[in-house]
């Protein structure tokens, strides 16, 4: 378990990290998840002992990290896969780990085998391209059996099959009853993976819930509806208890309805339709909603807010 309370860090004028007080649970992946700059990295680092808190407290199995006894077989982590010593083998990086950390030879060999390196164990680190730099940033993290495993973006840069391995893996450590703590810019990634979501934007917890509930209270469909009668369409709805808003683009959504509904409404009192389109708002523009107001840097596309807001699948003329 990692347990966070009023944990704050500030550089200068900048409050990177603000107030988080949050658990990381074990027997289930985490996904940790913020916008660029929302200090994700910053907190992983004082999870782990490498920046010092301006207030608060985290602990790591009830202890700050200066005081775990064995840290790597309490914690691995992944936090910059090119921070390897470029000269030094897979091999020989992970026997200097394993013996400054007191971790018999033969989980080197053990972990090389289940990131998949034992064939390219013997070569130079920096001949490794970024995936291999990531499996060998895994190893490392795994060699002392740690109870907890925390990866920074561990997927970024990788190709799908990378990526598809290291989300089993992950399912696979947290079946095993440990604690994953994984972060992440990427909503359509953690859906894929996480058990549980923690949101941060600016520094500031903006939701710590079972990713189950997030997909329930953000997966509201609409129905998109164009008609040449609009007047009589909007006429019929409203005596059929049903809300339609205008999209500005000549075309009607009505949050939550059913197209089958709508469409035998428009039938019965003779409403002519061009288009009665269901659309479901992706848990990406949900996250996006979430954060809307913490991104620091926003393009500026010129899209309208409404018509960011449900996925724009076609139908437009
Ligand atoms: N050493 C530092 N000195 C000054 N500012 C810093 C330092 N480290 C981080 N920051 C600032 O703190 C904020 C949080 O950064 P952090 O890297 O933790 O965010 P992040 O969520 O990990 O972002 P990303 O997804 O881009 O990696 C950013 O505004 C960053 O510029």
């Amino acid at each position: 378990m990692i347990e966070l309370a009023g944990l704050t860090k500030r550089y200068g004028e900048k409050v990177a990290v603000n107030n988080l007080t949050f658990a990381v649970r074990p027997g289930m992946v985490t996904g940790f998840l913020g916008p660029n700059g929302a200090g994700k990295s910053t907190t992983m680092r004082m999870i782990l002992g490498l920046d010092r808190p301006t207030a608060g407290d985290v602990r790591v199995d009830g202890r700050p990290y200066d005081r775990l006894k064995d840290p790597l077989k309490s914690i691995g982590a992944l936090l910059e896969a090119r921070a390897v010593h470029g000269g030094r083998s897979a091999y020989h990086h992970l026997l200097c780990l394993a013996q400054s950390n007191g971790i018999p030879k033969r989980r080197v060999h053990e972990v090389l085998d289940t990131v998949g390196l034992t064939a390219v164990a013997r070569k130079k680190a920096r001949s490794f391209s970024l995936g291999m730099s990531q499996r060998l940033g895994i190893a490392a993290a795994l060699l002392g059996d740690p109870r907890i495993l925390m990866f920074d973006e561990p997927v970024n840069g990788l190709d799908p099959e990378g990526i598809h391995w290291i989300r089993t893996l992950m399912k696979s450590l947290a079946a095993q009853g440990r604690t994953v703590f994984v972060s992440s810019h990427l909503m359509s990634e953690m859906a894929l993976t996480a058990d549980h979501l923690v949101v941060i934007g600016q520094g500031r917890l903006l939701a710590d819930t079972s990713m189950a509930g997030f997909i329930e209270q953000n997966s509201r469909s609409c129905v998109r509806i164009r008609t040449p009668q609009p007047e009589r369409l909007l006429d019929v709805l409203h005596a059929a208890g049903i809300t339609a808003v205008a999209t500005g683009t000549g075309a009607f959504e009505v949050d939550g309805g059913k197209p089958e509904h709508i469409g035998e409404l428009a039938a019965r009192h003779q409403v002519v339709l061009h288009e009665l389109s269901p659309r479901q708002a992706s848990l990406e523009e949900a996250f996006m909603r979430l954060t809307a107001e913490s991104v620091e840097y926003h393009a500026h596309t010129g899209t309208p807010p409404a018509a960011q807001r449900w996925g724009d699948g076609g139908g437009r003329s």
